[in-house]
């Protein structure tokens, strides 16, 4: 697909973060930060390290409070957002450090994405009752679905453990995808991957982003990959905004420049051509 029928597909904005302040005893994590985000599309955010990316992921999902700011989701103002209701509203993520389940199965693991979803008590699922036995038979094709999609088919009885790193950040992924999200957070989902892993990884946000139209918020370090997915960048700085916009605008921001050499980082480079949408 094309960048330009890509853009075209974007929708309202779902979520406006606007003037977002949150520190930590004396250390400003982030200052005055707005931005929004718009159905359908993919948002990265990026920046050096220690810049305030992660602190903005889990402002969005509720796990941090910010002192100042308001979150809009849909047009309706939070001044905070729990993680149930986040979760509840359709906000799932992954995690930087995977909190999957070493021991359990693929199969199990992603299962536990539909928890939410679940109506009927864990006492009639156990005694396998009527209708709670059809809807775990539903949670089940779900999940099979999620599995056939992923490409992980050989490994759904496998315990995770046992995986390569890339698979688990599948299985980390097909995890989140089971809460049937509306908006999707990537906390570096490439992070600790070789190119090929994260060429599949790359292709299977973009499939995500297409097939279910899931909105993506990620952050990532790989500058290749984030400028060749992403439809809009959020630059943060020491807690600050310093850019956003479009890969090609961001990356020639003198500003953004500055900051990635200053921080002794590689500036943000050109997109792989392989892995153009
Ligand atoms: N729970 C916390 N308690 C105290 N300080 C924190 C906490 N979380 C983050 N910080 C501080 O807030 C600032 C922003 O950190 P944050 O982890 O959000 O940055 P980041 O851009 O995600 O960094 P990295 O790329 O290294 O993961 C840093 O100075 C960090 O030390």
């Amino acid at each position: 697909m094309s960048q330009s029928m890509h853009q075209r597909r974007m929708g309202e904005v779902i979520l406006d973060l606007r003037n977002i302040s949150l520190s930590f005893g004396g250390v400003k994590a982030l200052t005055d930060i707005s931005f929004d985000i718009r159905e359908h599309e993919i948002r990265a955010i990026i920046g050096p390290n220690g810049a305030g990316k992660s602190s903005m992921l889990n402002v969005i999902n509720g796990v941090y409070t910010p002192q100042k700011g308001e979150i809009l989701l849909d047009g309706i103002r939070f001044s905070k957002m729990n993680s149930r209701r986040a979760a509840e509203m359709g906000i799932a993520r992954t995690f930087q450090n995977l909190a999957l389940f070493k021991g359990m199965s693929v199969l199990d693991n992603i299962m536990t994405g539909r928890n939410l979803r679940m109506k009927s008590g864990i006492l009639a699922q156990a005694l396998r009752l009527g209708s709670a036995e059809r809807e775990e038979i539903a949670h089940r094709e779900f999940v099979e679905n999620i599995i056939d999609f992923l490409e992980i088919q050989a490994h759904r009885k496998t315990p995770v453990g046992r995986l390569p790193y890339g698979l688990q950040k599948r299985v980390d992924l097909g995890r989140a995808l089971a809460m049937e999200p509306r908006i999707l957070l990537l906390d570096e989902p490439m992070a600790g991957m070789n190119i090929e892993e994260k060429q599949d990884m790359s292709r299977f946000i973009l499939d995500v982003n297409d097939e279910y139209g899931t909105t993506i918020v990620l952050i990532e370090h790989d500058m290749g990959v984030v400028m060749d997915i992403s439809d809009r960048v959020v630059v943060l700085d020491y807690g600050r905004k310093i850019g956003d916009g479009a890969p090609d605008d961001v990356r020639q921001s003198p500003e953004v420049i500055r900051a990635y050499l200053g921080a002794g980082g590689a500036a943000p480079a050109p997109a792989e051509p392989g892995l153009a949408k």
